[in-house]
């Protein structure tokens, strides 16, 4: 039964009650639960017929007793509490009840005090109504028990289950996050729920705008979101994979029920990959594949600006006279040092490459065909400079070069062939030197050392 329906009760016995008119009784004998008039000392002058199936008792086993007999605690029970405050403020109490069957069994009670109006003189009464909320409550019980189960599971996840909600102005409200968080994010669930920005602020800089724009387009599209990305933590940055299932709700809110998973040891795993797959094992610079790899990168982003880049070719000098001498690992050792030697005379940011053997490449990247020049002959000098101490030899290298550029029309492999002709055309003329491939940019007499 409804509140409603109590309340439209209530209303319609106290005018009845005021007017002493019989329908007073009716109203009584036809409530669809337990009423009883009680006065302000708790004695019941009457019940209706509700009482008997809710109580067990006859009907008029409780009439002329006091109503806190049904209290579990008839001294200190919720029952007196109620019938005190409802008289002491002359004021309607609500609250819930728990009463005893004659069976023993124990019901939960949804229970008002209603003063009535009396006449003046007339000593006050009270409207007592119950209703049985045991089924409810126990239902509450059984739910309660099962989120604090499904709470316990989601705390063993090893991540975060949570629930975002967007609102039609774009503002972001964590509605749920587990307590993974603290782990993940050195975080509290609750801090993030009261305030979003506490976590948001939180992903990397860096990750920040792709991580609107992925969700600008989830909520857009409602299609699954999934991204990795960054997020600064206590313990330095952590990699979080992101997942969650988006849904558009009738008032215009989005909502997105979802994972973030820590990946940070995948990622590291991954990185670690990429840099075995990508590196020449013996002297740990780029390897062939990588370099290609990368120069196609540089060289698409080149022809976008129409500019030039500079592509050398380096080969190491009579390298097999120095194996042949010294033996191989002598010949590994300069490798590793003429690697080192070049690195140094680059910035960070040019390709440096083992394409072959004792075949180099290098792409500098953001230099002018005139500042290739300085710089391969700079780099040209610190390997002729090298002096290695080898089971008291000292071992001497020279390098030769070719230089071509990749232009915006041409392709990295021209780029290459051309430099790989001047390579050799630099062997050619007696080695230790730099040789330009014939268009090079702005050179127009063969460069030479
Ligand atoms: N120690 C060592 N030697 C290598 C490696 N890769 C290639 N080589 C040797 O490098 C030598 C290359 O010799 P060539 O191609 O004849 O060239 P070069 O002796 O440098 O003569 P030019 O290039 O004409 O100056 C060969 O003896 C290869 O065995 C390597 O990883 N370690």
């Amino acid at each position: 039964m409804g509140m409603t329906r109590i309340c439209d009760t209530w209303r319609q016995w106290r005018s009845a009650w005021r007017e002493q008119t019989p329908l007073a009784r009716t109203l009584l004998d036809c409530f669809p639960g337990v009423a009883m008039l009680i006065d302000a000392d708790g004695i019941v002058l009457s019940v209706n017929p509700g009482f008997e199936s809710f109580s067990g008792h006859p009907p008029g086993a409780l009439v002329g007793r006091r109503i806190t007999c049904l209290d579990m605690d008839p001294l200190h029970g919720d029952i007196s509490h109620a019938l005190a405050q409802s008289v002491a403020g002359r004021a309607p109490w609500r609250g819930l009840l728990l009463c005893r069957r004659a069976d023993g069994q124990l019901i939960h009670q949804d229970a008002v005090f209603q003063p009535l109006e009396t006449l003046s003189g007339e000593k006050l009464k009270l409207l007592v109504t119950l209703h049985d909320i045991t089924e409810l409550h126990q239902c509450a019980l059984q739910d309660h028990a099962f989120l604090e189960r499904l709470q316990g599971t989601l705390a063993q996840l090893p991540g975060v289950v949570f629930q975002l909600c967007q609102s039609a102005r774009g503002d972001f409200d964590f509605l749920y996050l587990s307590d993974g968080l603290q782990a993940l994010a050195g975080l509290s669930p609750r801090t993030v729920m009261d305030n979003a920005n506490a976590l948001l602020t939180r992903v990397h800089t860096k990750d920040r705008e792709v991580l609107n724009t992925s969700m600008a387009q989830s909520a857009i599209s409602l299609d699954i979101w999934e991204l990795d990305f960054r997020l600064d933590t206590p313990d330095g940055v952590r990699w979080i994979e992101g997942r969650a299932t988006p849904q558009r709700r009738h008032d215009g809110l989005t909502l997105w029920d979802g994972l973030l998973l820590d990946i940070t040891a995948r990622k590291r795993e991954e990185q670690r990959t990429r840099r075995l797959v990508s590196t020449d094992m013996l002297t740990g610079v780029l390897n062939r594949r990588a370099f290609f790899d990368y120069a196609e990168g540089v060289r698409a982003l080149a022809t976008r600006q129409q500019r030039t880049v500079p592509l050398a070719m380096l080969d190491i000098d009579h390298f097999k006279v120095l194996n042949d001498t010294h033996g191989h690992a002598a010949g590994d050792l300069a490798l590793q040092v003429f690697a080192m030697t070049c690195r140094n005379c680059l910035r960070p940011y040019d390709l440096f490459a083992r394409i072959g053997g004792e075949e180099f490449a290098v792409l500098l990247v953001d230099t002018s065909p005139e500042e290739a020049l300085g710089v391969l002959e700079r780099l040209r000098e610190a390997v002729e400079a090298i002096d290695l101490d080898y089971k008291g030899d000292t071992l001497s290298l020279t390098v030769s070069l070719g230089l071509s550029v990749i232009t915006p029309e041409g392709s990295l492999d021209l780029a290459l062939s051309q430099a790989d002709r001047a390579l050799y055309q630099a062997k050619d003329a007696g080695r230790n030197r730099l040789a330009l491939a014939p268009d090079y940019p702005g050179v127009h007499a063969p460069h030479e050392h």
